[in-house]
């Protein structure tokens, strides 16, 4: 069977990115192609190393490919990624490719466990993640992350301090708790909060980032106004738990991001306690937040529901020992890896133009 490079190149024009419902190649996400008679060779460079669909892709091309050359010739396919970014040429963060904001409407709904494991979710599939950690109201991810104590170094570039990122489990990461002792009653008043904000974004060391990951205080706040004014941001994501009153300020801060001089996209809820589950009998579903709330919600406001986080006594451990739970393998690793590849396809549904997919996540 003879064929060449635009017989190969047909058949992938006809395997599609099933979240960008285009075909890899007119993507550009075909690189490297060699044809010789005996062996044809390529790379798939996906959008996101946290990809779902990574083995059906390369799946469609074997068969896409096979049909053409048949069994008899080598085939040999490279998956990798690049992750995708509306943000060349920011001034601020050049190399940093997507800015995430977490937020909810009320406090202590498990923002900023649901950003830890996130953060760390993604850095395990082989993404480069850094996480701010915004919240003046309890910065908890030094304890989150075990580095309570440290603090960040200090570089001098051009005249100016530069602060070096504390590095742990594979994630970048820089907390308004570190500007204070944790146990020290700091009052930050509002100005005196936004502007370590911005310096977190104008005098960091972020180098190259795929996800900068924002944990914001909880509810609407100057914060939110200074994260929009500094930096663009690529969409935000709002964790609430089912219950009716988490609900309620939801919507609040839904409406927030929606205002037009704050224009941030919503790249989906987040529905953390959803049930609770004893980890000995995870078969058992016990509703004590109600049922739902978040997925309903977000089917109301039309916004991808990217995930239902049960409440697990392991979880909260992990997070008051500074091992976040998607660190130690099993169902709850699972559950926030799946949440992290969900939220990575909806940044690069977003970045590709797509309108936002709602997806179904099982109860
Ligand atoms: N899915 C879960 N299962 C068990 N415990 C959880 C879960 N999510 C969060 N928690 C626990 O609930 C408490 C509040 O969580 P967390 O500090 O993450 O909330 P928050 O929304 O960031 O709060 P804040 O109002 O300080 O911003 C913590 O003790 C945490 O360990």
């Amino acid at each position: 069977m003879s064929f060449s490079q635009s017989d190969i190149l047909k058949a992938l024009s006809t395997v599609d990115d099933p979240d960008l419902k285009r075909d890899l190649v007119s993507l550009g996400m075909i690189k490297d192609l060699k044809v010789d008679p005996r062996k044809v060779s390529f790379t798939v460079v996906l959008t996101t190393p946290a990809c779902p669909l990574k083995e059906k892709i390369r799946q469609d091309c074997v068969d896409a490919v096979e049909a053409v050359i048949g069994p008899d010739v080598a085939l040999d396919i490279t998956m990798t990624a690049s992750v995708t970014t509306l943000r060349d040429n920011a001034p601020l963060l050049p190399g940093v490719k997507n800015i995430i904001a977490v937020a909810s409407g009320k406090g202590g709904v498990g923002k900023s466990t649901v950003t830890s494991n996130l953060a760390v979710s993604l850095a395990r599939a082989g993404a480069k993640v850094g996480l701010i950690d915004a919240d003046i109201y309890g910065p908890s991810v030094p304890t989150m992350f075990n580095c309570e104590h440290e603090q960040p170094a200090v570089k001098q570039v051009n005249g100016r301090n530069i602060i070096i990122p504390i590095e742990q489990y594979g994630v970048k990461l820089i907390s308004i708790g570190f500007l204070a002792p944790p146990d020290s009653a700091v009052v930050w008043r509002g100005p005196m909060a936004s502007s370590a904000l911005k310096q977190f974004f104008s005098d960091a060391d972020w180098g190259d980032l795929d996800y900068l990951l924002i944990d914001l205080p909880p509810g609407t706040s100057d914060i939110h106004l200074t994260m929009v004014q500094t930096v663009p941001v690529t969409g935000a994501v709002i964790v609430t738990t089912p219950q009716k009153v988490a609900l309620a300020d939801v919507k609040k801060g839904i409406g927030m991001f929606k205002q037009p001089q704050i224009n941030v996209p919503i790249l989906g809820i987040i529905e953390n306690m959803a049930y609770f589950t004893p980890e000995e009998l995870p078969d058992n579903k016990y509703y004590i937040f109600g049922k739902d709330g978040g997925k309903n919600l977000a089917a109301q406001y039309q916004v991808p529901l990217l995930g239902q986080i049960p409440l697990v006594q392991g979880i909260r451990e992990s997070g008051d020992s500074g091992l976040p739970a998607a660190l130690k393998d099993g169902p709850m690793a699972e559950a926030f890896q799946t949440l992290a590849e969900t939220l990575a396809r909806q940044v690069a549904i977003r970045n590709a133009g797509q309108p936002t997919q709602l997806t179904e996540v099982a109860g």
